[in-house]
This record gives C-alpha cells, structure tokens and sequence, in this order.
C-alpha cells in the first residue's frame, strides 16, 4: 500500500466515490461532496448594521453578530474520504479553478494540508473536509456527489537539525494548539 483513499466507516453505506483523476495527465484527484448543503452569500449580512457600528465604534446587535458568525465562518463541506500515503508525503487540497467563476466558492486557506498522521486519527478517522466561503451574491448550491476539489499528492522535505517533533495527531482544524 503506498497512497490512496478509502471511505470513512461512518459513510460505508452512502455510495460515494473514491477520489478520481479525469484526464489521463490529470494531477488531480477530485473529491465530491459526500451531502448536499448550500453555502449562504456573505452579503446576507445586514451590512448597514456593521457599518454602522464601526462608524460609531460600537459593538454590532446581538442578531446581527450571530448571524455573523454564521455566514463568516467558512462552510466545511464533508468529503467522507481519508487519504494514507507515505511518512514523506502529502496530499494537497485545491480549489477545482470553476467554482469561483460557477459558484463563488473559495478556499479561505488558500490550500489544505492534508497530513500523513491525518489518516485515521482519533477524533475523526481522518476524514478530509474541504473549508469554502461563498463571496457571490446567491447562495451557493452543491449536491451530494458533485466534484468540489481536487487532491494532489506529493512529497516534503524536512530541514537540517530540526527537533523531531514527537506528538501524535489527534485531529485537525486547530487541535495542535495555538
Ligand atoms: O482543508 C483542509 C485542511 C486541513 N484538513 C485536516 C487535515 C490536516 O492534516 C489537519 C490539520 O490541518 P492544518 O495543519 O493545516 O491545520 P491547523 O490549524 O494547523 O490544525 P492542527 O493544529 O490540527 O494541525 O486538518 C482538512 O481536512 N482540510
Ligand atoms: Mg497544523
């Protein structure tokens, strides 16, 4: 076994997909959704409302600060795959280049890292979610099975005379620490 996907235990009966190359020199592997959402526009947002709180240096109403939160917050589309490769490798996480132009749809962290000690970690199985923001002026609409990224896999290198770092992965999104 050297790299690939598998489905995650908790999506062994939904159907899905294992990640698939288009083209025959695609670098690519595209994900699809593993569930139909919508992503709200970032313009729903009252934005007089912020304006105007920040014209007078005041706090936003409690409504509008939750509804905030909501529609800033970036969506994080489940993808029910987990990818394993080698100790030296990575898989790369991309934006496929047609969903800003069909559907707003951005990576707000540019590129995800998708770590080799991700795989089967303990709070999530490793399961790869991809982060998106909806910058147009609708809400976005994905359907279950629809290609919404791309993996690709690839190798890093380390640098000289690091401290090799001894901590196990126990999930991701922050669960390092600061
Ligand atoms: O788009 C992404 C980015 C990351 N991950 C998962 C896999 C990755 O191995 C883990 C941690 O990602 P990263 O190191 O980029 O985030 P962090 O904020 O540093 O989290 P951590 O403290 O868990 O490392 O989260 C995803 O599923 N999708
Ligand atoms: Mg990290």
């Amino acid at each position: 076994m050297t790299r690939g996907f598998e489905i995650v235990s908790s999506y062994a009966n939904e159907g899905l997909h294992l990640p698939y190359r288009t083209t025959k020199r695609a670098a690519g592997y595209d994900f699809e959704s593993a569930v139909d959402f919508k992503v709200p526009s970032i313009w729903k947002l009252d934005f007089l409302k912020v304006l105007w709180a920040i014209r007078h240096e005041t706090e936003v109403d409690n409504e509008t600060a939750k509804k905030a939160k909501k529609i800033l917050k970036p969506f994080l589309i489940p993808t029910g795959i987990k990818a394993y490769m080698g100790d030296d490798e990575v898989l790369i996480l991309a934006n496929r280049s047609s969903n800003p132009l069909k559907r707003s749809l951005v990576i707000p962290n540019g590129i995800g890292v998708i770590d080799a000690d991700y795989y089967n970690n303990d709070s999530n199985e490793g399961e790869i979610f991809m982060q998106v923001l909806n910058f147009g002026l609708t809400d976005a609409v994905v359907a279950k099975g629809d290609r919404i990224g791309q993996g690709i896999f690839m190798q890093y290198l380390t640098a000289d005379g690091e401290h090799k770092p001894q901590q196990e992965r126990q999930g991701g999104f922050g669960s390092s620490g600061k």
